[in-house]
């Protein structure tokens, strides 16, 4: 199977999760993508369901395929979001935003019962942080917070280049949300909790790609079949 046949069948698989009169938080990237297009066939075929887009992206992809959307100011609980990552680790958290939807995502992922994350094996890591970790930042006092940033990364004990993402056009990749994202190459990062509360203090921070304790489920599909994981109790 291909990559992209094995984030379909993850996508396929999810749909399982799907009940009629569902609120749906609907993620963004290749994997999720496949998850709205399915979707679309089943509104098709008759279900009903409301979705809300994480990003313009996936908007435009849930208008296509007719799926019904709604806005958290319309409403403000979803029961089910399935989304994609970068990066999974065995207590299912997660590195996310390589596509730059982190925010919307991770504010629609808080908002539901349950996460669902899909992906290829491929993902699946034992420790997080060989993925670059996107941190959504305010372009004004873009140094200062690069030299606090630094600083929370010295404290939880990790280090690394930090780059600023650049758009197609050469110039500062600009989010849903009109920030720009940094790029952290740290390599590896053992207390993923910890870091993910270091950068959420940090005031020129809007976000950050660690996904602590959000997702219930991961949809792993590899060359060996799905592989179905719940995140262990008790553990973040
Ligand atoms: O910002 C993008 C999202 O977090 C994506 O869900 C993530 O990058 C995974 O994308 P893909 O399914 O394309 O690998």
């Amino acid at each position: 199977m291909s990559k992209e046949e094995l984030k379909r069948a993850a996508a396929a698989r999810a749909l399982e999760y799907v009940e009629n009169g569902m609120q749906l938080g609907l993620g963004t990237g290749s994997t999720a993508k496949h998850f709205v297009e399915l979707l679309g066939e089943r509104v098709r075929g008759g279900l009903r369901v409301i979705g809300v887009p994480t990003s313009e992206a996936t908007r435009a992809d849930a208008e296509r395929c007719g799926v019904p959307l709604t806005t958290l100011d319309e409403i403000d609980r979803l029961d089910l979001t399935v989304d994609g990552a970068d990066e999974i680790d065995p207590s299912l958290n997660l590195i996310k935003g390589g596509g730059g939807a982190l925010l919307r995502e991770k504010i629609v992922a808080a908002a539901s019962a349950r996460m669902v994350v899909i992906s290829d094996d491929s993902k699946w890591v034992d420790t997080l942080g060989r993925f670059p970790l996107p941190v959504e930042v305010i372009p004004f006092g873009l140094g200062a917070t690069r030299h606090a940033l630094a600083a929370a990364f010295a404290q939880a004990g990790v280090a690394g280049e930090i780059s600023l993402r650049q758009g197609k056009d050469g110039h500062a990749f600009v989010t849903d949300g009109g920030h720009w994202i940094v790029d952290a190459h740290l390599g590896r990062i053992p207390d993923p909790p910890r870091l993910a509360a270091l950068l959420s203090a940090i005031p020129g921070v809007v976000e950050h790609g660690l996904f602590i304790g959000l997702a219930k489920t991961a949809i792993l599909a590899g060359s060996q079949g799905l592989r179905i994981v719940d995140r262990p109790a008790g553990r973040v």
